[in-house]
């Protein structure tokens, strides 16, 4: 227990300054219709959080149209929100999924990571790193039910859950796709991925940059179920369930035991990373090839 208390702290303790100021803006969130049973439901203008208290789970939809991608203030959403659950005792399991049709999440926003100056890349990074860190070892069970297209970023929000289930949709696809965009996905993104299928597999997907669509990710390991697309909540809902019935203090000291080790790594080389990470999107031919895909992405439109 002291060990899951001594995480919660230094987690607590990471929070940075951008999403205290944001905690503390009056208008941004705030508690709205949670019932008359005292729980509270808060909402932000990109993340809409459905509480279930009997059931002691929250739903979070991600609603950062048109993709969810992963932007500074979507982010920073995402964590007071999840903050906000861990410190209510009345939940203990949350579901993610998205709200935005056919896409659970385009991964990180790309106009965070181009022609924007390096203080901001570094505030950025740090952003994606507690995204990580705070989800990867939350104390609550989460579940990603993932109704869309989840590639890189998107597939490394799914990898900090406990549990994956994807909609059986051949439009539908997950991985880290770095390479393809001539980016190296970092350390932290390639352990966790590991850890979820092994070195082998991961070695391969990360090198190729694959996608995978649900058969493949099921066979592989990236997500645990695949479902018909309508029964992607009931499902998530149903393994909660399971996942509930363990008793929660032994079921949180085994994550930690399972995380600790890898989050380790990155919180002891945080602020390297963030100087690779600055030195690295600097890089001008970084830049290029990120402008060259964002506007081969603005194109596809005709
Ligand atoms: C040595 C190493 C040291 C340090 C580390 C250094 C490196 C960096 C590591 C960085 C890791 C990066 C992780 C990432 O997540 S990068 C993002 C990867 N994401 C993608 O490749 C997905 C891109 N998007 C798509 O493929 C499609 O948009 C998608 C999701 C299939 C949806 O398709 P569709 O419905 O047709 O929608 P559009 O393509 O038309 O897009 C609509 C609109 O959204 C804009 N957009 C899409 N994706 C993003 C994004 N990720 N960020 C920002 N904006 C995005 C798109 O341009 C369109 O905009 P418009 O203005 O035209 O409406």
């Amino acid at each position: 227990m002291a060990l899951a208390v001594g995480m919660r702290v230094l987690t607590r303790a990471l929070l940075r300054p951008w999403a205290r100021g944001l905690r503390a803006a009056p208008g941004r969130t705030g508690p709205a219709a949670g019932g008359g049973d005292g729980v509270r439901c808060f909402r932000s203008p990109r993340v809409l959080v459905e509480p279930d208290p009997a059931a002691g789970v929250a739903v979070v939809k991600m609603r950062n149209p048109p993709v969810n991608s992963l932007s500074l203030e979507f982010l920073t959403e995402l964590l007071i929100s999840l903050e906000k659950l861990e410190n209510d005792k009345t939940f203990h399991g949350i579901i993610i999924t998205s709200d935005c049709p056919g896409i659970f999440s385009a991964g990180l926003d790309l106009t965070e990571m181009c022609g924007r100056d390096p203080e901001h890349y570094a505030e950025y990074w740090k952003a994606v790193q507690e995204m990580w860190l705070r989800f990867y070892l939350s104390n609550l069970v989460v579940i990603a039910a993932i109704n869309g297209i989840s590639p890189a970023g998107g597939c490394l929000l799914s990898l900090t859950c406990d549990y994956r289930v994807l909609a059986n949709n051949p439009k539908y696809a997950i991985g880290l796709n770095e390479t393809l965009l001539g980016i190296v996905a970092p350390f932290w993104f390639k352990d966790t991925l590991v850890n979820t299928i092994g070195h082998r597999s991961a070695e391969r997907a990360l090198q190729l940059g694959l996608l995978f669509p649900p058969a493949e990710a099921l066979r592989v390991g990236v997500v645990d179920q695949v479902v018909p697309e309508d029964q992607v909540q009931s499902t998530a809902r149903s393994v909660m369930a399971q996942w509930l019935d363990i008793p929660d203090h032994a079921r949180q000291l085994t994550k930690i035991l399972m995380r600790k080790p890898t989050a380790d790594r990155l919180l002891t080389e945080r602020d390297a990373d963030i100087e690779n990470f600055v030195r690295f999107i600097c890089k001008d031919s970084i830049q290029k090839s990120l402008h060259a895909y964002l506007e081969k992405l603005k194109q596809k439109k005709g």
